[in-house]
């Protein structure tokens, strides 16, 4: 009954009626909307703000003349004609700053004017411009506070300085706690009104630093500070979000951009780590001394010292005139040994001193480094996964989205309740749901309770080779070997020591990046390091991919002696060159031995300091980066002889400076066996084929879901991080290169040791009377030191370590030393001197 009631009466209405009042709603709603109306009533405010503005500054000087006026007639001032008022604005101007200044706030009534600027600022420009709570909360405040603190400490001046209500503030609260309390309480007030509202600096002045400090950090503490001031932002930033965001998932609007926690979020302090584009200051380098520097030291040496040519100022042509006769352990203090002392310390770059740096110059911006933000896109994807997990009846707390040069990370804060390990089993269906290509879930983010979920930009940023080459990280920092491989999602840039990883297995389907990431490493190290710093070992079984750098081999190159091609293609020779850096491995292990050093960059401080004696055999080592380009034809090749000297130099060559660079297209498990992959626990994945390709690589899945172009994951120190290489062109390469190639370099590539295949001495029997004429010495040598190393006799007998290999052979034939024993030195099996005279009488 009742409802038939209704809709009679509903038939009873005129449709005409009805539409018409529907449509007038529907107009009021939507002009209150129209961003037409938002602009006029912006402008509409401006100028309010600006007629209230020269009112106001009319009326400091004019209040004299205009006040009486005002007074008698009150608001009836405004229509009567016959008044004749001063204010530029007339009887309005006269009578609305009387109103607000007299009657009101005296001179804080700037304040009002202030905040009708805020708003029309705000509606002109149809977005916050100014927070709108926040400049309230200042007015209002401000209100309060400054009229009574004008009105108390500048009365008896006649102007109304904080006006009828500042008056009758201040006059109450001389009343409550006297003239002094007021005063007191005024001051506070006002000041504290004043730091709140302006934060101003109060900074003591900079007292000058007594000395110099020269040192730069040790590298650990560098780096330490560098990841705290990172990790403070970070945190900081991440607080405030937390504050601003309301409880429920909704992630604050994502359209506006002053307040928004994703956009503050994103961020990051990308342009902080930017130092000026100065060709790169080499802090950490031994400083190059000019030759005329040099040459003081030695003005007041004996005269041997003080004669030695600038040009070849090196420990082996100065320690070979003065220590001649003497013995390095004489404790004696002789003058000679005073000289040594005295020396300043050996300069590697002296070598090639006029080397230059290649200057960022050479390098190009590739496209604009800003990170482009779209809203609607964050918007939408953040939508479409909070609908989807809710398909799965997964309930979120938060999200947060942080976008990176190629994939943007929402991290989402589970409902509490929900398992992370359910997220993780719905993984594939979440993928799909989401419908992008290249979405990666982490779950959980290792170290925090949330889950990631990177989802590819739309618009993607190159990151170019120069901003990592221009960051501070990259030009200031302690590093052996550094490298600049790309940025991380939150715009870090990740450059890191190449001596800690201390290898680096590279890994990525054809045409994702896996070149123009050798190239950006490579590339790192020539803007670091001097020729006499660095030799490069490059292999490249395609023979195009390196083939750029062969004009550097006389400055950064090493080869096999007798060989033409510095860039090694050849499997044979690919075995021989391991070899030989296997023997260089023995040899720097011989000498950090006698020289008790631990690492390479200990033994190098201690020859630059001359503690060492290049007579006997010490000299400065470079580090060696052995590079090869394409492992899996190499294995396919050659197998375990190849196999056998990687897997040995990954194991031992870090603390002799020897560090490899191993990149292959073919990620699988015959390729990357297990004892590689044990020796390098540092591994790139650029994008791969399958899953399982991933897992092969990285122990774990992911890679298959890159996108391509230098998106790659990193496994170091036990984490995974999704980065963007940089980017690096061919060009730019060439253009590298070539500058460098043109000065001058060494007059031959960096020789590594003489490698002959065991194989090929085999069977050649040793005839007694065909032994070597320096049989005899070195058989003496052995016995004296009671060490049976073949390095041992090249480097005290200056021999070929052919000739040493040869002469080891035949003095184990003559049962002078035992059987080789690999990288251990021989037994030697005669004890002393006369024992070996007795037993090569013997031998006739
Ligand atoms: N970091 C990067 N940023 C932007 N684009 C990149 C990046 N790395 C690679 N690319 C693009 O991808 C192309 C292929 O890269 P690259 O030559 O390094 O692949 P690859 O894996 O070495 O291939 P192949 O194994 O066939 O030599 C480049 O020419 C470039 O256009």
């Amino acid at each position: 009954m009742a409802s038939n009631r209704t809709k009679d009466k509903k038939k009873k209405e005129s449709p005409e009626q009805l539409k018409q009042e529907k449509e007038e709603q529907i107009n009021v709603k939507e002009l209150v909307k129209d961003e037409r109306t938002h602009k006029i009533a912006g402008i509409a405010l401006f100028i309010v703000s600006l007629v209230l503005f020269i009112a106001f500054t009319s009326y400091l000087f004019t209040w004299k003349e205009d006040q009486d006026k005002v007074l008698r007639h009150g608001a009836g001032v405004l229509f009567d004609e016959e008044v004749a008022v001063s204010n530029l604005l007339g009887r309005f101007g006269a009578w609305v700053s009387h109103l607000f200044f007299y009657k009101g706030f005296g001179v804080s009534s700037y304040l009002i004017c202030s905040f009708f600027f805020i708003i029309g600022t705000n509606f002109l420009f149809g977005k916050k411009v100014f927070s709108m709570a926040r400049n309230l909360k200042y007015v209002l405040v401000g209100l309060l506070v400054l009229p009574v603190f004008f009105s108390f400490f500048m009365k008896g001046f006649g102007f109304p300085w904080g006006g009828a209500f500042g008056n009758y503030s201040a006059s109450w609260l001389n009343g409550f706690v006297g003239t002094a309390g007021t005063g007191l309480i005024l001051s506070l007030a006002a000041v504290s009104y004043l730091i709140w509202r302006f934060n101003p600096v109060f900074k003591l002045p900079a007292r000058k630093p007594k000395e110099i400090i020269v040192d730069p950090l040790p590298e650990e503490i560098a780096e330490r500070v560098a990841i705290d001031v990172n990790e403070k932002f970070a945190i900081e930033e991440q607080a405030k979000n937390q504050l601003k965001k309301e409880s429920s998932f909704t992630p604050v609007p994502l359209t506006e951009e002053k307040e928004n926690p994703l956009h503050s979020f994103i961020i990051n302090e990308k342009e902080e780590d930017v130092a000026p584009l100065t060709p790169l200051p080499f802090a950490e380098q031994p400083q190059t001394e000019s030759s005329v520097e040099m040459t003081i030291p030695y003005a007041d040496k004996p005269k041997k010292a003080a004669k030695i040519d600038e040009e070849e100022i090196g420990p082996a042509l100065e320690i070979k005139n003065v220590t001649d006769d003497e013995d390095e352990d004489d404790d004696d203090e002789t003058p000679v040994k005073k000289v040594v002392e005295n020396l300043p310390p050996y300069d590697p770059f002296l070598d090639l001193k006029d080397y230059k740096f290649p200057s960022l110059n050479l390098l190009e911006n590739h496209g604009s480094e800003k990170i482009v933000q779209d809203p609607h896109e964050l918007e939408s994807y953040k939508n479409q996964i909070i609908s989807t997990l809710r398909n799965y009846d997964i309930e979120i707390q938060k999200i947060f989205a942080t976008v990176g040069p190629t994939v943007t990370l929402y991290e989402i804060v589970p409902a509490a309740g929900v398992r992370i390990s359910r997220i993780k089993n719905l993984e594939d269906d979440i993928a799909l749901s989401l419908a992008a290509l290249g979405i990666r879930i982490i779950a959980p983010i290792p170290g925090k309770g949330t889950i990631g979920i990177e989802v590819p930009n739309v618009k993607k940023t190159v990151v170019s080779m120069k901003t990592l080459l221009s960051s501070e990280k990259f030009q200031h920092n302690n590093f052996g070997l550094p490298i600049a491989i790309g940025k991380k999602i939150d715009n870090e840039n990740f450059i890191v020591d190449l001596t800690t990883m201390p290898h680096l297995l590279m890994a990525g389907a054809t045409g994702q990046g896996k070149s123009v990431g050798l190239n950006a490493i490579l590339v790192s190290l020539l803007y670091k390091k001097h020729p006499s710093q660095l030799k490069f070992v490059l292999i490249d079984p395609k023979k195009v991919e390196l083939s750029l750098y062969r004009h550097i081999e006389n400055h950064f190159l090493a080869k096999l002696p007798g060989e033409e091609e510095s860039i090694i293609t050849d499997t044979k020779k690919v075995i021989n060159t391991l070899n030989a850096l296997c023997i260089e491995m023995d040899n720097r292990y011989d000498l950090l031995k006698e020289a008790g050093c631990r690492n390479l960059r200990e033994y190098n401080e201690k020859f630059v300091a001359r503690k060492l004696n290049p007579q006997k055999g010490h000299q400065y080592l470079p580090f060696i980066v052995l590079v090869i380009d394409e492992f899996a034809d190499l294995i396919m090749t050659a197998g375990k002889e190849v196999e056998m000297p990687i897997a040995r130099l990954a194991q031992l060559a870090r603390a002799v400076g020897i560090h490899l660079i191993i990149a292959t297209q073919r990620p699988s498990v015959n390729i990357i066996t297990g004892t590689i992959k044990a020796n390098f626990p540092a591994r790139i994945a650029f994008k791969v084929s399958s899953k399982v390709d991933s897992r092969t690589i990285l122990d774990t899945g992911g890679a298959e879901q890159l996108i391509g172009k230098g998106d790659m994951l990193i496994s170091y120190n036990g984490e995974l991080t999704r980065l963007q290489c940089a980017f690096v062109d061919t060009p730019e390469v060439d253009d590298i290169v070539s500058f460098i190639s043109k000065q001058r370099g060494y007059p031959q590539p960096f020789l590594l040791p003489e490698y002959v295949d065991e194989k090929e001495l085999e069977g050649k029997d040793f005839d007694l009377s065909d032994r070597d004429a320096l049989f005899e010495d070195a058989a003496r040598l052995i016995v004296q030191n009671q060490v049976g190393s073949t390095s041992l006799l090249q480097r005290r007998m200056k021999l070929g370590y052919n000739r040493a290999g040869r002469l080891m052979d035949q003095l184990e034939a003559a049962g002078i030393v035992g059987p080789s024993q690999g990288s251990k030195a021989r037994d030697v099996l005669i004890k002393t001197e006369s024992e070996l005279n007795q037993h090569l009488e013997m031998m006739g």
